[in-house]
């Protein structure tokens, strides 16, 4: 038995006690190790870290991290000493600030709910980009910059969006991106999606970051499959700092039947995310939330591993076998789509992830028509998959016109989930059913293989367009 007054008095760094779930945990020496870096863990020194920690971290971390001798055992006293200063507060999904599931049109107006209604927490981590956002912005507006070229008087009464995205026979070409602590916003979390997703039948792409496990996930899947639900699991991996425990992860992605293998290379370190990081230095004032630059035996914002490269790419797809396509997530340049080709990869996924790594990356929208200019030929052989940005069935329909097999979203699924649960999921399914189908038919297409480069104007775009790229690496190859 521990009491709360002990916790309360090892709230520094030199003696850091943690409360999660009634049982108190030492993690002063777990600090400089932990993923999500010191502060995230001494932001809650000395309290009760329930909630955070249940948001971020899937069942059984503990156990699989923690040496048992640091569990200190179960905590008596008064908690209301121990709560930390911020606590979320997610908005009852009957507040009536938040309209009807049926009244939400279209995404941007989902994203404008969810601002008004989310806890801070999950709208800060949810909405949070890199830097100046210049990036995170462009993503949005680059779509935009590209105009349709509509055909008319054309049959279009009957139009089929099916697509194959990574080897499933989708209802769309659209898929739900990996997203890290869904959680935040929904205490049912990933498991929302899971069921949005299989109900409309489009697949997602689990986070390596999940905060439900991947266990949980597979197992809510298989019961919508036996009431009659279809879709698919991806497994998106993140590389770990210690490398060789990727292979568990696969080994993991495989046992439990997930169909595609998506690595994501853009993490080399975390980017530097102001709005989430201003929050959480707003929990305590006395914390600085910038990395710890003179510590050598860490990179600074190093998450996941930062001495990923093309090698080992090859120990990864072994490990993976013919389990299902690989693709690579992060893609940002002609350069890497050919790269990428040659290391075998069965899909390229161009992404900037969500304007949250390196400020002033390109759009995917740009990335494919650097891609388109400098090198076609990796259209033709890999499936390339895409996000960022895309709000709208238009948005899908252009990327398709100029190459891509399908789109991915992130955010609007999180924050679906934040005040609609699993409703809220099918809903975003559902009007971006209505928009595929609806731009398809104004533009003149039945199916999505007549989608081409005719269809669209991309002269705006065109001229922004780098003409410096890496020409001896490529002529090497042509
Ligand atoms: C007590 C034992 C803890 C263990 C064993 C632990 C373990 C981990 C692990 C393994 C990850 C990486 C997850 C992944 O990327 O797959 C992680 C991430 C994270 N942890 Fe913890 N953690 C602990 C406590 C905490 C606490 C108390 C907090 C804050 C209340 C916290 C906040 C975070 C955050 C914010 C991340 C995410 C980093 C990111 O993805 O950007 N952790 N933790
Ligand atoms: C809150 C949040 C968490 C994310 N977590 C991950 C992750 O765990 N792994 C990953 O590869 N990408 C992650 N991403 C990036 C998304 O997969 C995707 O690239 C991005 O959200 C697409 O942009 P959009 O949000 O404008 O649709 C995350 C994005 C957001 C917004």
């Amino acid at each position: 038995m521990v009491t709360t007054e002990e916790v309360s008095s090892h709230s520094t760094a030199e003696s850091c006690w943690v409360i999660i779930r009634d049982q108190a945990y030492d993690v002063t020496h777990f600090l400089n190790e932990h993923p999500g870096g010191v502060n995230s863990i001494l932001a809650y020194a000395g309290k009760d870290a329930t909630e955070e920690y249940e948001a971020e971290h899937p069942e059984g971390t503990i156990q699989k991290h923690l040496d048992k001798k640091y569990h200190l055992g179960t905590v008596t006293g008064d908690f209301a000493v121990l709560q930390p200063p911020l606590k979320s507060t997610i908005t009852p999904a009957t507040s009536p600030s938040r309209p009807s599931i049926n009244h939400i049109q279209n995404l941007d107006e989902l994203e404008r709910v969810t601002k008004e209604t989310a806890s801070e927490n999950a709208w800060a981590y949810y909405s949070t980009s890199a830097d100046t956002t210049t990036t995170f912005q462009n993503n949005r507006s680059d779509w935009s910059k590209v105009s349709f070229r509509p055909r008319v008087l054309r049959d279009v009464a009957k139009v089929d969006t099916r697509q194959k995205v990574m080897g499933h026979d989708s209802a769309l070409p659209i898929f739900a991106a990996p997203a890290a602590r869904a959680k935040l916003g929904n205490p049912d979390g990933e498991l929302c999606i899971v069921r949005g997703t299989s109900r409309s039948n489009v697949p997602y792409c689990t986070s390596n970051s999940a905060s439900t496990t991947h266990s949980v996930m597979a197992d809510c899947f298989k019961t919508e499959q036996k009431n009659g639900s279809k879709g698919a699991l991806f497994w998106q991996l993140y590389v770990p700092v210690d490398k060789s425990k990727a292979r568990d992860l696969v080994r993991e992605a495989k046992e439990l039947g997930f169909k595609a293998l998506v690595i994501t290379v853009d993490s080399a370190v975390i980017g530097k995310r102001e709005a989430d990081a201003l929050l959480k230095a707003q929990v305590d004032n006395k914390l600085d939330v910038l990395p710890d630059m003179n510590n050598d035996a860490f990179v600074p914002r190093g998450h996941h591993t930062s001495t990923l490269d093309w090698n080992d790419l090859k120990w990864i797809r072994e490990e993976w076998a013919a389990t299902g396509p690989v693709v690579l997530k992060g893609i940002q340049t002609a350069e890497d789509a050919l790269l990428a080709m040659e290391a075998g990869v069965d899909g390229i996924y161009l992404s900037n992830h969500g304007g949250r790594q390196l400020d002033h990356a390109p759009s995917s929208l740009k990335t494919l028509l650097e891609i388109r200019k400098f090198y076609p030929q990796v259209l033709e052989r890999l499936e390339v998959y895409l996000d960022g940005g895309c709000r709208r069935g238009t948005d899908v329909v252009k990327a398709l016109c100029l190459g891509a097999t399908a789109v991915g979203f992130g955010r609007p699924f999180l924050y679906a989930l934040t005040g609609y649960g699993t409703a809220g999921v099918e809903r975003v399914v559902r009007i971006l059913t209505d928009e595929i189908q609806t731009t398809m038919r104004l533009l003149g297409v039945t199916k999505l293989d007549q989608l081409n480069p005719n269809y669209v104007n991309i002269k705006l775009l065109e001229n922004e367009l780098t003409d410096r790229i890496d020409w001896p690496m490529l002529k090497s190859r042509l």
